[in-house]
C-alpha cells in the first residue's frame, strides 16, 4: 500500500504539497537544489527532463523504502516555452501573448522508488489546454503588477485571481496548478504493486 512508503516531495511548491494532501498523502518536503538544464525545445520532454533532475538530486540521499516525487510545470504558447516571469514587465508580455487564445500547460513528473536492491524510475508528462478570455490592456496591467503571477509558470494562477479570465480547460485541472494528482496516484500504485510482487 502507498501509505507503507515514505514519500518525499522534491519541490518547494506549496501547491504541489496541498494537491498531495488532498489525496491523503503527506509527503516530507525536500526541495532540490539542482541547476535545471533543458536540452530540448519539446515541452513534454523538457518538463520530464527537469522533473528527473529534481527527483534524482533528492533521491541520492534517501533510505530504502522511499519514493521521491519531482515535478516541473511550463506553459507553451505560440511555439515558446514559458517558465516563471523574471519581472512584472515580462509577466505582462506573457499574459498579453495568450489573452483571447488557447495555450498549453505541461507538467512533467518523475517518481523514483529507492529500494534495497533496486531503483524504479518512472517519468511522464500531462498536457492541459487552457482557453483564456480576451483581456483589456488595463486588466493585463493590473494583474501583471500583482505578486500572484511572479512565482508561477506562464505568469498566472488558475487557482487565484486569474480565474476571472479562464474560459475553460481541456484536461486535468490539477495539472495546471502544478501536479496531475490523479495520474501521480495511479503511477504510485503501479510502483507499489511492482515492488510487492518482487
Ligand atoms: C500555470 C500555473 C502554474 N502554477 C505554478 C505551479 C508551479 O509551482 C509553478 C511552476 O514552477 P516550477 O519550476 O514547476 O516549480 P516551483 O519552482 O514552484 O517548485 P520546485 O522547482 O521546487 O519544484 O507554477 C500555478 O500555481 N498555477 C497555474 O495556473
Amino acid at each position: 500500500m502507498i501509505r507503507d512508503y515514505k514519500i518525499v516531495l522534491a519541490s518547494a511548491s506549496p501547491r504541489r504539497r496541498e494537491l498531495l494532501n488532498q489525496i491523503s498523502l503527506n509527503p516530507v518536503i525536500e526541495p532540490s537544489t539542482v541547476v535545471e538544464v533543458i536540452t530540448t525545445r519539446i515541452p513534454e520532454d523538457a518538463v520530464m527532463e527537469l522533473s528527473l533532475q529534481k527527483a534524482e538530486d533528492v533521491a541520492k540521499h534517501q533510505q530504502p523504502g522511499t519514493i521521491v516525487i519531482g515535478a516541473d510545470t511550463v506553459v507553451a504558447a505560440e511555439g515558446k516555452i514559458l517558465g516563471k516571469p523574471g519581472s512584472h514587465e515580462e509577466a505582462y508580455e506573457m499574459i498579453e501573448s495568450f489573452q483571447g487564445k488557447t495555450h498549453q500547460v505541461f507538467t512533467g513528473v518523475t517518481l523514483i522508488y529507492c529500494g534495497k536492491n533496486e531503483t524504479i524510475v518512472r517519468s511522464f508528462a500531462e498536457r492541459t489546454d487552457v482557453h483564456v478570455y480576451p483581456m483589456t490592456p488595463e486588466e493585463i496591467r493590473l494583474y501583471a503588477e500583482d505578486e500572484e503571477p511572479m512565482d508561477k509558470a506562464g505568469a498566472y494562477g488558475i487557482q487565484g485571481r486569474f480565474a476571472a479570465f479562464i474560459k475553460g480547460i481541456d484536461g486535468d485541472y490539477s495539472n495546471v496548478v502544478g501536479l496531475p494528482v490523479g495520474r501521480v496516484y495511479q503511477e504510485l500504485k503501479q510502483i507499489c504493486e511492482q515492488e510487492e510482487k518482487a
